[in-house]
C-alpha cells in the first residue's frame, strides 16, 4: 500500500465533481447553478486505513461488520476493504465528466480474500464509473474471475445535503418492508403509507424491495433548499436510509456537534441476508443515479 492521496476535480459545462483515488470516493458532485448535492464533513481526514466521512464511500464486500446465516457477522474493517483501498485511476477511459477506477484481488491482502471468499481466497475484478454532469450516475461491476464462487454484499453509500433533516421527508419507499437496525435484533417494520420523516434521534433501516419493485426511485424532499433530489438504482435489492441524530453523532468524531442535520444517507445497497452471489465468470452491477428536480 502506498499512501500518496490523489484528489480529482471533474469540470466541465453542466457540474462540478471531486473524487479521490483513496476508496475511489466521490467527495463532492454540484449541477452549475445548485447548492452542492453530496455532503461531507467541513473537515475531512484523508488517512491511511481510516474510512473518509462523507460524499459516496463505496461499500464491499461486507456491509457494516458482515451478515451470514440470518446473523451479524464479525469481519473487519467495517464496511468492508474498498473504502479504504488505494484504486487504480483509468485515465484512458476517463475526462471531465467521466471517472473510471478499477480494483482488483491482487490489490488484497489474502487474509481479506479469504475473509470475502468464506475460506476460499477470492479472486475478482471490480471497475467503479462514476458520470458527473447534470444528473451524476455512480456504476459498480464486480467479476469473479476465479474458479470459486462468492458472495459479497454492497452499498453505494451516498450522504446527500440537505438544508436540515429535521425538515425534508422521504418518498418511494412506502409500503416496503424494513430492518431497523437501531434495535437489538434488528426487528422487521413495515414503512406505513406515508414519507419517512427524522426527527432528530437516530435512524438506520435497511428497506427490501419496494411495492413497485426492486428499483423503486426515492425522493428527498428539502423545504429548507427548496429542492427534490431524485434517487434511482439498479441492481439493487436494498435501501439503507441512516442519519445517526444527535446522541449518534456525538459519538463520530469526523461528524462536529452542528453537523448532523445536514445530511441524511440513502444508500442503494445489496445487504443484511440479501448479498450478491456470482459463480466463476459471472458479473453483476449495482448502479445510482442522483438529479435535482
Ligand atoms: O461510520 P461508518 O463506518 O461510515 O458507518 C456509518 C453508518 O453507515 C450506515 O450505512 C449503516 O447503516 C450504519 O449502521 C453505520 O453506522
Amino acid at each position: 500500500m502506498n499512501d500518496c492521496f490523489i484528489t480529482r476535480d471533474f469540470v466541465n459545462d453542466d457540474a462540478s465533481a471531486t473524487i479521490t483515488d483513496y476508496g475511489a470516493h466521490v467527495l463532492d458532485w454540484t449541477p452549475n447553478g445548485q447548492p452542492k448535492v453530496l455532503w461531507h464533513p467541513r473537515a475531512i481526514t484523508l488517512s491511511n486505513g481510516v474510512a473518509i466521512r462523507g460524499g459516496i464511500p463505496l461499500v464491499f464486500p461486507w456491509f457494516n461488520s458482515g451478515f451470514e446465516n440470518g446473523h451479524v457477522a464479525d469481519k473487519q474493517p467495517k464496511h468492508g476493504f474498498a473504502r479504504i483501498s488505494f484504486w487504480h485511476f483509468d485515465e484512458a477511459s476517463s475526462s471531465n465528466a467521466v471517472a473510471r477506477y478499477t480494483l482488483t484481488s491482487d490489490d488484497v491482502p489474502d487474509d481479506l480474500l479469504r475473509t470475502m471468499g468464506g475460506g476460499e481466497k477470492a479472486s475478482f475484478h471490480a471497475t467503479y464509473e462514476v458520470r458527473c454532469s447534470k444528473e451524476f450516475q455512480a456504476s459498480f461491476t464486480v467479476t469473479n474471475d476465479g474458479e470459486h464462487p462468492f458472495s459479497y454484499d454492497e452499498a453505494l453509500h451516498t450522504y446527500l445535503h440537505v438544508g436540515d433533516v429535521r425538515r425534508i421527508s422521504v418518498t418511494g419507499l412506502e409500503g416496503a418492508t424494513y430492518f431497523d437496525t437501531t434495535i437489538e435484533g434488528h426487528p422487521t417494520r413495515v414503512q406505513p403509507d406515508e414519507p419517512i420523516t427524522f426527527d432528530g434521534t437516530m435512524t438506520d433501516s435497511i428497506y427490501q424491495a419496494a411495492s413497485d419493485g426492486e428499483n423503486a426511485v426515492v425522493r428527498v424532499h428539502d423545504e429548507t433548499l427548496g429542492r427534490t433530489i431524485v434517487v434511482e438504482k439498479s441492481g439493487s435489492h436494498n435501501t439503507v436510509v441512516w442519519n445517526p441524530g444527535e446522541q449518534g453523532a456525538a459519538g463520530i468524531g469526523d461528524i462536529a456537534n452542528d453537523e448532523w442535520p445536514g445530511f441524511v444517507c440513502v444508500e442503494a445497497a445489496n445487504n443484511h441476508g440479501t448479498p450478491v452471489t456470482l459463480a466463476p465468470g459471472e458479473s453483476h452491477t449495482l448502479s445510482q443515479t442522483l438529479r435535482v428536480e
